[in-house]
C-alpha cells in the first residue's frame, strides 16, 4: 500500500495510528431494556433495580454500553440510513449547497479536525431543536446569543422529515436513559432531565468512505464526547474503538444489528463528580468499506452551568470541578474543528479544582 495515498494532513502521529489487530475480547456489556418497554405489571421493582445497577456498573467500568429492546421502532432507523446514502452519493456540488461554516454550523461539511488533524470522513448535522438557541460567539464576555436553523438539502427530498421523525423517537430514548442514570447515581428519577428542555442536542450521520491509507489515518481521531450522553447507531462495517479503561488499550466495539451504543459524556463525568468517565473513542476506517455512522449527541441548554450535582458532593467527596457554562464550553470546541489552533483545545480537566 502506498505510504503517500492520504494527503499529510489526514496522517496520524505513530502512536494515535490503529493497530493492525484490532482486540476485540470482554467487550462492552451489552444491556437488555425490554423492562422499560414490558406494558405488562409483572415488570417488578427488583427487575428495574437491577437494571439500574447494570446501567450504573457499565457508567463506571466502561462509560459504553450497548443496548438491545430499546424501544426505538427499527423502521425509522431503516429509513434514515437509506436517506443517509442517498445524500452523501450526491455528487459534491449538490452537498456543498447545504455547506456548514463559521455562521452556520449546521449540514453538511468534510474537512473536519479533530486534535488538529483531518478525519477520514463527511458528515450532516442537524439540531433536535429548530431553531437552536446558542451563543453568538465563544467569548466568555459576548452576551449575545444567536437561532441555528438546520439546512436541508433539495435531495433526497424526505430527508428532513426522516431525520426529524428519527430525531423524536431518539429523544424518547435518551430521557429515560438519563431516568435510569439518575437512579444509578442515587437521585431522583426525574433530577437530570430538565437541564435538556432547551436541548442543544444534535444529530449527526457520519459517512466513512473507503481509505487508501487505513494505517495511517483515522475516521475520527481520539476524542471524547463533550455534551452528555450519547445514543450510537453504527452499520454492520465496524470500525469504532473505545480506550478500556481498565488497561489501556483500544477495544473494537462488535456491532450488533439494531443495538444502540451509548456512552457517557463530558458533563455526566462533571455531574457525577467523576463517578462516571468520558471515555476516549476513535474510528478506524478501512480500505474496502464504505462505513455508516448515526450519533444522537444529547447536550443540555446553552446557559447551563455545569457542575458536580451537589447530593453528590460532601466533605468526604469534595467537588472536583469549577462549574463552566456549557454554551461557551461548546463554541469554543466547535471552533478547532474549522482550523488548525496552536492551543490545546478545552476540556473538562481545564476545571478541574486542584
Ligand atoms: O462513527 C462512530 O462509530 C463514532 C463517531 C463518533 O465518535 C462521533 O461522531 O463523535
Ligand atoms: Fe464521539
Amino acid at each position: 500500500m502506498g505510504e503517500v495515498a492520504v494527503d499529510s494532513a489526514f496522517i496520524q502521529a505513530p502512536e494515535h495510528r490503529p493497530k493492525p489487530i484490532s482486540i476485540e475480547a470482554e467487550g462492552i456489556p451489552l444491556i437488555d431494556l425490554s423492562v422499560l418497554n414490558s406494558s405488562d405489571s409483572s415488570t417488578s421493582d427488583d427487575d428495574l433495580a437491577r437494571l439500574v445497577s447494570e446501567i450504573g456498573d457499565a457508567s463506571q467500568k466502561w462509560g459504553f454500553f450497548q443496548v438491545i429492546n430499546h424501544g426505538v421502532p427499527l423502521e425509522y432507523r431503516e429509513k434514515i440510513e437509506l436517506a443517509s446514502r442517498k445524500f452523501f452519493a450526491l455528487p459534491k456540488e449538490e452537498k456543498i449547497k447545504v455547506r456548514r461554516d463559521e455562521v452556520n454550523p449546521l449540514g453538511y461539511y468534510d474537512v473536519e479536525h479533530t486534535k488538529n488533524v483531518r478525519d477520514w470522513k463527511e458528515v450532516f448535522d442537524f439540531t433536535l431543536n429548530n431553531p437552536t438557541i446558542f451563543p453568538a460567539s465563544h467569548e466568555p464576555e459576548d452576551k449575545e446569543i444567536r437561532e441555528l436553523t438546520n439546512q436541508w438539502p433539495e435531495n433526497p427530498p424526505e430527508l428532513r422529515e426522516i431525520c426529524e421523525e428519527y430525531a423524536k423517537e431518539v429523544q424518547k430514548l435518551a430521557f429515560k436513559l438519563l431516568e435510569l442514570i439518575s437512579l444509578s447515581l442515587g437521585l431522583a428519577k426525574n433530577r437530570i432531565n430538565g437541564f435538556f428542555k432547551d436541548s442543544t442536542g444534535f444529530i449527526r450521520i457520519n459517512h466513512y468512505p473507503p481509505c487508501p491509507s487505513p494505517h495511517l489515518a483515522l475516521g475520527v481521531g481520539r476524542h471524547k464526547d463533550a455534551g452528555a450522553l450519547t445514543i450510537l447507531a453504527q452499520d454492520d462495517v465496524g470500525g469504532l474503538e473505545v480506550k478500556r479503561k481498565s488497561d489501556g488499550e483500544w477495544i473494537l466495539v462488535k456491532p450488533i444489528p439494531n443495538a444502540y451504543i451509548i456512552n457517557v459524556g463530558d458533563i455526566l463525568q462533571v455531574w457525577s463528580n467523576d463517578k462516571y468517565e468520558s471515555v476516549e473513542h476513535r474510528v478506524m476506517v478501512n480500505s474496502e468499506k464504505e462505513r455508516f455512522s448515526i450519533p444522537f449527541l444529547f447536550n443540555p441548554a446553552h446557559y447551563t452551568w455545569i457542575e458536580p450535582l451537589e447530593e453528590l458532593i460532601n466533605e468526604q467527596n469534595p467537588s472536583k470541578y469549577k462549574a463552566y457554562n456549557w454554551g461557551k464550553f461548546f463554541a469554543t470546541r466547535k471552533r478547532s474543528n474549522y482550523k488548525k489552533l496552536d492551543v490545546e483545545n478545552i476540556q473538562i480537566s481545564h476545571f478541574k479544582i486542584n
